[in-house]
């Protein structure tokens, strides 16, 4: 027994050094050069933007997905917000239409399931017509070696990226043609759905595959009124992304430090940008992928980077071996 009691105190110690939900993980301040790259947290937008339109929100309650749901809320906008949990969604809802006078409804819905999304979409219809613009972020994520993945796990990740965002895509896409609607789509996918990612593999196949749906319907679909565009986050710290990815908060130093501009980026200036791509100031925007990462992307993939390690002394050196250098 009191061996059992030591294993349980060692685990808890073990525990509460480790993981995100404890106090004793400090997060990781951003870089002293973060200073030239302040985030604005304001709408950018005029106010009034979206009045009159709806917007469609899937995640819309936690996270990302609640933010540019704030933001399109405040710039006047009905919105519609969709995920599992009715309960998150609800008070993600009334604090929202509280504090900016517009009005947020919540639905529940897992977009795995097809038949769900259409009874959603039905919903939506009745509620406030047709969506004027939709925003694909739900999403589901977890590092683990590809070697553990189960086919269920692989199933579970792509169903609610990669199906899910089809089924809502074609679902309400399929309606706004037959009524002859114009609507922007957006969906938010990662830095990574371009290069592929090791230890999240089924996150990275599915984003990428969202992104090839994107595309090829803003071609086949422009002349209904269709946009679609996509952003790609890098880093930005919510509590569903940090504890499936860096549960244990070790990796953060290390992120900080390939990022150029110093920081991780903030929900609101995602949301400013969710907010101008699904606005009629960017309706000459289709097709677009936009990289929204501090310069993380191209950090990582220039192969020189790594010689900011070098200091002033060892450059000198260098540059001595080099110049001396004569011939092949
Ligand atoms: C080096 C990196 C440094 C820092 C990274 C830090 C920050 C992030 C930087 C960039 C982020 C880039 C991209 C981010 C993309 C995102 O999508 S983040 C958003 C993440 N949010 C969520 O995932 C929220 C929703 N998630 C969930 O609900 C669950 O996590 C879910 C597992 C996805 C789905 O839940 P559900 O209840 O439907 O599923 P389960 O029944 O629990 O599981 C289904 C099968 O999966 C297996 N599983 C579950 N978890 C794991 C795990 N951790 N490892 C292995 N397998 C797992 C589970 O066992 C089931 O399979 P079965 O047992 O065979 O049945
Ligand atoms: N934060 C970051 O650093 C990055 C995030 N992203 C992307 O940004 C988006 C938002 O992520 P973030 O806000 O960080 O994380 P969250 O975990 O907060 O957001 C994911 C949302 O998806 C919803 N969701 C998950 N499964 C389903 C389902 N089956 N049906 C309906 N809704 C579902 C969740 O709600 P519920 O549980 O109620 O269903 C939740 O609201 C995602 O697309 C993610 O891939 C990309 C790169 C970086």
């Amino acid at each position: 027994m009191a061996a059992l009691v030591l294993r349980w105190k060692t685990f808890k110690t073990f525990a509460a050094s480790c993981f995100h939900s404890s106090s004793t993980v400090a997060q990781q301040p951003p870089l002293p050069h973060s200073r030239f790259f302040p985030p604005l947290e304001a709408a950018m937008l005029p106010d009034g933007t979206f009045r009159g339109r709806v917007a469609f929100i899937t995640g819309g309650g936690t996270g990302l997905g609640r933010a540019m749901t704030a933001t399109l809320s405040h710039l006047g906008a009905e919105c519609v917000i969709a995920s599992r949990k009715l309960e998150v969604l609800q008070q993600a809802a009334d604090e929202i239409s509280g504090q900016t006078g517009n009005k947020v409804h919540a639905v529940q819905l897992d977009v795995r399931d097809p038949q769900a999304v259409t009874r959603c979409v039905e919903h939506i219809e009745s509620l406030t017509g047709l969506p004027d613009v939709i925003i694909n972020n739900a999403a589901g994520n977890f590092v683990c070696p590809s070697e553990n993945l189960s086919a269920n796990a692989w199933k579970s990740i792509t169903d609610i990226v990669l199906n899910g965002t089809a089924f809502v895509t074609l679902e309400l896409g399929k309606r706004l043609v037959r009524s002859q609607k114009g609507a922007a789509f957006l969906a938010i996918t990662t830095i990574y759905a371009e290069s592929g990612s090791g230890f999240v593999v089924p996150s990275a196949a599915a984003k990428a595959g969202v992104e090839a749906l994107y595309k090829s319907l803003a071609g086949e679909w422009g002349h209904y009124g269709l946009r679609f565009n996509i952003i790609q986050p890098g880093p930005i710290r919510t509590k569903g992304a940090f504890s499936r990815l860096d549960p244990t908060g070790q990796f953060e130093a290390g992120m900080l430090s390939r990022i150029p501009t110093g920081r991780l980026g903030q929900a609101s200036e995602m949301a400013n940008l969710a907010s101008y791509l699904c606005s009629d100031y960017a309706s000459w925007m289709s097709g677009a992928v936009i990289r929204f990462d501090g310069g993380e992307y191209v950090m990582m993939a220039g192969e020189f980077n790594e010689l900011h390690k070098v200091t002033a002394d060892q450059w000198k050196v260098m540059e001595k071996m080099i110049r001396s250098t004569k011939g092949s």
